[in-house]
């Protein structure tokens, strides 16, 4: 490790990468680790501080993930959340219990000692707390600073040891001054520095990619989204012209797509880009499937088959015989491995196609350089690399495309419908101003449901489209987008008029949690 790193060891909570990512924020490097992982492998990383995540456990259930206090001895600065506050208790002397005073979302939170933690903060705060048990007495040697209705002892700190911990998370955004309270500890209790910016980031998967690739060749994945543009220009400055950029027209894509690829792209960076024509395949794949998790699994089968091609084609032009593409670049983001269940001990909410769909027979070697970062992370990563706003302000589209839109089976006529609704949805939206306010806006098809209509005064039977505008800053959490109603107003009579097929316009107003942003 070159950057001072703190480590985040996670006991299997589904916002564990959030805690490094807000200690990243905060100008220091921090990865994530399994809380399986030995105490001599943790310390032989010389971590310039650990923090310990929440999770799903009590501490004092059979088998409950532990804390060897070996960790403390080794003088290495430490902070506990939630769970990982509670494991620190518990290892180091104080007591846990059930206390039966749950708190879940914002409550509030009162400094009774100021100290390292707090600082000048106020004395009363909203905090964001999710837990049933509480530490009911601090180990010998520590200072309680904060207490709660449900958590007597809702922070503490041992300065001279460097130890603090909090029964709330500082790392969501809805605890008021979660941030600092962080920042507190990492520079006046750990002592550490701002150390590292995204421009680091750079620099480094670079070196990683040229040290991993070497000589030989690879594909990437390049859809014309945020992701894959950044990790294809970050691989092309590690190897070169030795990538090559193919792109999929998987016939699931929006209106006007692929031609917007050509542009944005391949103008920007002069990458080698293949477009292949795969309508065809996919929509063969995906005939008489309805499951959402089937077709996933489907699409990023497929995808990988039109990618073995594609590979089998780049090595038959090149100049060297005898020569595999081997390496398959990917612009996979944390958020698609953790909702993948991908993380350490997460649940599988749904396969994305780039990691939980990927088939079992794979062969490439996989190249993820953002597969640790955040979405807003990675546009940071794209403007460091000079990607102009155009490509690095995108909205975010799934590489399933249209086909995680259509609710029902997917056929040729059905996206048709859908692809017509979308660019009406998305021209609207865009003529309002409103591109860079909504995070993102998927226009669903209720393919299996229809509903009765009056229109040039005769019965209509047809379906409804969902409107599924979202804000957000990671796609972790979202919140609905509230529309201008006058907006909402133009979108529902020019898709009602133009999409014959199409005659109710319904808005979604589902936060996320509990709906996912896509409806599939
Ligand atoms: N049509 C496509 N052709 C080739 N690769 C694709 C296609 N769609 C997705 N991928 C691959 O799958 C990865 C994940 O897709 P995803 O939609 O999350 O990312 P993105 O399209 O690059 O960015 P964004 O989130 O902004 O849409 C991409 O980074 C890319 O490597
Ligand atoms: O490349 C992708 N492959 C997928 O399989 C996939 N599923 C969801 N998404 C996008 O991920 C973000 C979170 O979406 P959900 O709230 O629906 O899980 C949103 O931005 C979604 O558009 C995907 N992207
Ligand atoms: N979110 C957490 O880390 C919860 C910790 C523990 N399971 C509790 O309920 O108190
Ligand atoms: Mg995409």
């Amino acid at each position: 490790m070159d950057f001072p790193t703190v480590l985040v060891v996670d006991f299997g909570a589904q916002y564990a990468q959030l805690i490094a990512r807000r200690i990243r924020e905060a100008g220091v490097y921090s990865e994530l680790v399994g809380s399986d992982t030995p105490v001599a492998e943790l310390l032989a990383r010389k971590p310039a501080a650990i923090v310990l995540s929440g999770g799903p456990s009590s501490v004092y259930a059979e088998g409950a993930p532990q804390v060897d206090p070996a960790v403390f001895e080794a003088g290495v600065p430490a902070f506990g959340i939630c769970y990982g506050f509670q494991a620190m208790a518990a290892s180091l002397g104080g007591t846990v219990a059930r206390t039966g005073d749950r708190e879940y979302g914002g409550t509030p939170l009162t400094v009774t000692t100021p100290g390292s933690l707090f600082g000048a903060l106020p004395a009363e705060q909203s905090v964001w707390m999710s837990h049933g048990d509480a530490v009911s007495a601090a180990p010998p040697g520590f200072t309680v600073t904060a207490t709660s209705t449900g958590a007597p002892v809702a922070a503490f700190e041992d300065v001279d040891r460097r130890l603090a911990g909090v029964q709330f998370h500082p790392e969501v955004r809805h605890t008021a001054h979660g941030q600092t309270v962080l920042e507190h500890f990492l520079f006046d209790i750990a002592g550490l520095e701002r150390s590292w910016t995204m421009a680091n980031v750079v620099e480094e998967q670079v070196a990683a990619v040229r040290a991993q690739i070497g000589d030989r060749r690879a594909i990437c994945g390049l859809s014309g989204g945020v992701d894959s543009a950044v990790a294809a220009a970050l691989v092309q400055q590690a190897i070169g012209d030795r990538l090559t950029c193919v792109y999929v027209d998987h016939g699931l894509m929006r209106e006007g797509e692929t031609e917007q690829i050509e542009r944005d792209f391949v103008a920007v960076t002069g990458a080698d880009l293949r477009v292949v024509d795969a309508g065809e395949q996919f929509l063969g794949a995906l005939a008489g499937v309805s499951d959402p998790e089937q077709k996933r699994k489907i699409i990023g089968r497929e995808f990988i088959r039109v990618f073995e091609q594609a590979a089998l084609d780049v090595v038959a032009e090149a100049e060297e015989h005898g020569e595999t593409v081997d390496f398959l670049v990917q612009g996979t983001l944390y958020p698609d491995v953790v909702e993948s269940g991908g993380g350490t001990g997460t649940a599988n909410i749904k396969s994305h196609h780039n990691v939980g769909g990927l088939p079992e027979d794979l062969t490439f070697t996989l190249v993820e350089p953002l597969r640790t970062l955040f979405k807003d992370e990675v546009r940071e990563v794209g403007r460091q690399l000079g990607l102009p706003d155009t490509l690095v302000q995108r909205q975010p589209f799934p590489g399933p495309g249209l086909g995680i839109r259509i609710v029902g089976e997917v056929t040729r006529e059905r996206l048709d419908v859908l692809r017509q609704a979308d660019a009406i949805a998305r021209e609207e939206l865009s003529a309002a101003g409103l591109d860079t306010e909504i995070w993102q806006c998927p226009v669903v098809l209720l393919a299996d449901v229809r509903s009765v209509g009056v229109q040039g005064d005769g019965r209509t039977y047809g379906h409804p489209v969902v409107l599924r505008p979202v804000s957000s800053e990671d796609a972790m959490t979202a919140d609905w987008t509230r529309l201008p109603y006058d907006v909402l107003a133009r979108i529902s009579t020019r898709i009602t008029n133009e999409v014959a097929e199409v005659n109710r316009v319904v808005l979604d107003v589902t936060s996320k949690p509990p709906g996912t942003i896509e409806w599939e």
